[in-house]
């Protein structure tokens, strides 16, 4: 009898597994884990603010890089129905949804729009006769295609549709729709639903197409905590339309926390790997050097160490900032609203990039072993690049947070900023000035002058090519690429000054040895992206050639200090060998057993003599083909 941790990790690698077998093996483990998950939260109320607590559960505890077909579940179609369904529909259907009797999914996404969401094109029709909306998929581009879990596992989705009521378009709303029958599991009539195929990664979200042929659902589907249609037909429209928006916002605070988790894995990896593995000799006749003690290897890994503790601290600030805006929109407070929107896409966008730059690094910092499946640094790169992708494009997120940075640049003098923002008036008040100093406050305001003289240079660049006649748009698309370094240099200027202020604090309760360390980091990971963005600083403020010198100096100074604690430092992510599932990241660091290990289990090593010899290889070598 297999224990529930042998069920869970044991039988075949995915990796062996044709893509309807690995499907099939993730549901099977998704009911196990969520059986343990659904009795955890049983004890704990659910609002938005205790469920990302399930949620940092379900994702850490999600034992296969390659997603869960639940994900969608937890990850999209719940916070959605928290934060989009009225109390009456919150009580008709989230306990359902709570305890998995029935399975949902996210439906915003069609084949022909994925970013600009006011041009989808579904339809939910409001028919007064009957109370119904009719859904509908009036093209090919219209079918919903990538909802997470919609292929095979969700029997309810949340659908985004044009809203049409007394013949007058309201835009896009939310719907919840029974797509399969919950008894045999079969579509419901109206419906066309299946699976995408395979993708780069994420081969286990089970992410799936639906088409609608005029399905009928009660006018109490639409999601109506903010808009309404009323019995007869009447639009009530929402205190403000962006409200609609506000499941993405959540998502996206959630998908900072996952860029630190998938991040905190491959450095784990690496890192360990890189103390286990010996190759070439530093001084002719020395033993061969752990690879972590080149420089170069360090500058692979180090940093990538210290963007993962520095976009931690971060995701906790963008959560605690949430959790403050998201009570005051509660009260009808929208004030904080756009700032909110703005954080999250930039903090989103940098995260999930970063993310995917320093797994990569991971990736190739391991040579050949790391392109091993089993080392689970393929998957784990494949599955932050797609973060960049999902929950909203990272250009054109970026590009968002420009908008509302050019927006609160012209308003710099009618009053005070926002937190995030306050920065901006500091640095351009009248009387300020400021020399460039090689230490981490000189940092932080360098970067805080970059980022206010990129806004203000983009809003320049604007109003002259509008005064030159171009149109607004066309002025905004001309500059875009300025817009997306202008968000860029506002959100690392806001990590860096997070990352220090906020483990200064946390440092007083350390020992003074581990405060050290953690100081270190936070000065490598300032100096690191100093040196990233040298362009900037050199265009922007007062750095000299000779300050570069003193900080590369300084930079590689880091790298010696902090190398001695690399392994600890990834050894207090704490992250089991099961859910690491890497030959070479393993806690005991038997890397080479290992890797022959899980070599062995390939199929083509059942036998020693392949079928395709006596097929195909004897015959074409004794010239018979
Ligand atoms: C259980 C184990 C799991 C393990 C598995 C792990 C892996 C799981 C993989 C999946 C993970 C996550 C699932 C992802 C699911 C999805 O991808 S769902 C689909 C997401 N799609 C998007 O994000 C679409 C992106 N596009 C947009 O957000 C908008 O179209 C965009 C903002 C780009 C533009 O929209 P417009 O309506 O055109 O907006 P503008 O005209 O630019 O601005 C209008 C005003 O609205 C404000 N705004 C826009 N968005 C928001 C928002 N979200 N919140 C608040 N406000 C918003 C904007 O600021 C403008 O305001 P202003 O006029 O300036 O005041
Ligand atoms: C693994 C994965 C899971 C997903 N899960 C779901 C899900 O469960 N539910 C769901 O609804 N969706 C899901 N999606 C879809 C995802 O939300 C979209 O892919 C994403 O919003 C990007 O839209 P798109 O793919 O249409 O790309 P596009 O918007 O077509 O972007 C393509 C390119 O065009 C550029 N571009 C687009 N618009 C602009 C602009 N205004 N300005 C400048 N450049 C622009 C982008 O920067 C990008 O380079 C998933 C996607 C992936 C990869």
């Amino acid at each position: 009898m297999l224990t529930k941790r042998e069920e869970l990790f044991g039988g075949t690698p995915d990796e062996y597994l044709s893509h309807k077998e690995k499907y099939e093996n993730s549901t099977r483990k998704a009911v196990i884990l969520f059986s343990l998950l659904r009795k955890i939260q049983e004890e704990n109320n659910t609002d938005l603010t205790n469920y990302r607590n399930l949620l940092s559960g379900v994702l850490g505890a999600s034992i296969s890089q390659d997603g869960s077909p639940f994900g969608l579940h937890y990850i999209m179609f719940m916070p959605v129905f928290m934060s989009q369904a009225d109390e009456e529909q919150q009580e008709r259907w989230l306990h359902r949804a709570l305890n998995c009797s029935i399975i949902g999914s996210y439906a915003q996404t069609e084949l022909g729009h994925g970013t600009f969401i006011r041009g989808l094109e579904t339809t939910a029709t409001y028919d007064p006769s009957t109370q119904e909306f009719v859904l509908h998929s009036p093209t090919l581009t219209s079918y919903k295609w990538w909802p997470g879990g919609l292929g095979n596992t969700a029997n309810y989705c949340i659908v985004i549709a044009q809203l049409y009521s007394k013949g007058e378009c309201h835009g896009i709303h939310s719907f919840i729709v029974q797509v399969r029958d919950e008894d045999t599991h079969m579509p419901l009539p109206g419906i066309k639903v299946g699976e995408i195929g395979v993708k780069m990664g994420l081969n286990a979200v089970n992410n799936g197409f639906i088409g609608f042929e005029n399905v009928r659902i009660p006018r109490t589907n639409m999601l109506m905590k903010h808009a309404k249609i009323l019995e007869d037909g009447t639009y009530v429209k929402s205190k403000n339309s962006k409200l609609i928006y506000g499941a993405m916002v959540f998502v996206r605070v959630v998908i900072v926390f996952d860029s630190v988790n998938y991040l905190a894995k491959a450095i784990t990896v690496a890192t360990r790997y890189s103390a286990v593995r010996r190759q070439s000799q530093l001084k002719e006749g020395e033993p061969e050097r752990q690879i972590l003690d080149y420089v170069t290897q360090q500058d692979k890994i180090l940093t990538a160490i210290a963007g993962c503790f520095a976009m931690k601290m971060n995701a906790r600030m963008l959560w605690d900032t949430f959790n403050v805006i998201n009570d005051q929109l509660h009260k009808g407070n929208m004030e904080r609203l756009g700032e909110l929107h703005a954080l999250a896409c930039c903090l989103k966008a940098i995260s999930t990039s970063d993310s995917s730059l320093f797994t990569a690094r991971c990736r190739v910092s391991c040579g050949g072993h790391g392109y091993m499946v089993s080392s689970t640094l393929p998957a784990t790169s494949a599955l932050t690049t797609a973060s960049c992708t999902y929950e909203g494009d990272n250009t054109v997120l970026l590009l968002q947070t420009a908008r509302f940075l050019l927006k609160t640049w012209r308003q710099i003098d009618t009053g005070p900023l926002t937190p995030t923002v306050e920065y901006l008036k500091t640095v351009s008040a009248p009387g300020f000035s400021y020399k460039w100093e090689n230490s981490i406050e000189g940092i932080i305001r360098g970067f805080q002058i970059v980022s206010m003289k990129k806004i203000s240079s983009c809003l320049n660049l604007m109003t002259a090519k509008v005064m030159s006649g171009m149109s607004q748009a066309d002025a905004w698309n001309t500059i875009s690429i300025q817009l997306v370094s202008a968000g860029e240099s506002h959100c690392r200027a806001i990590v860096i000054s997070t990352f220090h202020e906020d483990m200064s604090k946390a440092m007083r309760s350390m020992s003074a040895s581990l405060a050290e360390v953690m100081g270190q980091l936070v000065e490598l990971y300032a100096v690191y992206w100093t040196l990233e963005r040298l362009g900037d600083l050199l265009e922007y403020t007062s750095i000299s050639g000779a300050d570069v010198v003193k900080l590369r100096s300084w930079y590689e100074e880091l790298l010696r200090k902090i190398r001695p604690n690399a392994v600890g430092l990834v050894d207090a992510f704490d992250i089991i060998d099961e859910l690491l599932q890497s030959t070479l990241g393993a806690y005991d660091g038997r890397v080479y057993e290992r890797l022959m290990e899980e070599a062995l289990k390939s199929p083509l090593n059942a036998e020693p003599v392949n079928q395709s010899f006596h097929k195909y290889l004897k015959p074409f070598m004794q010239g018979k083909l």
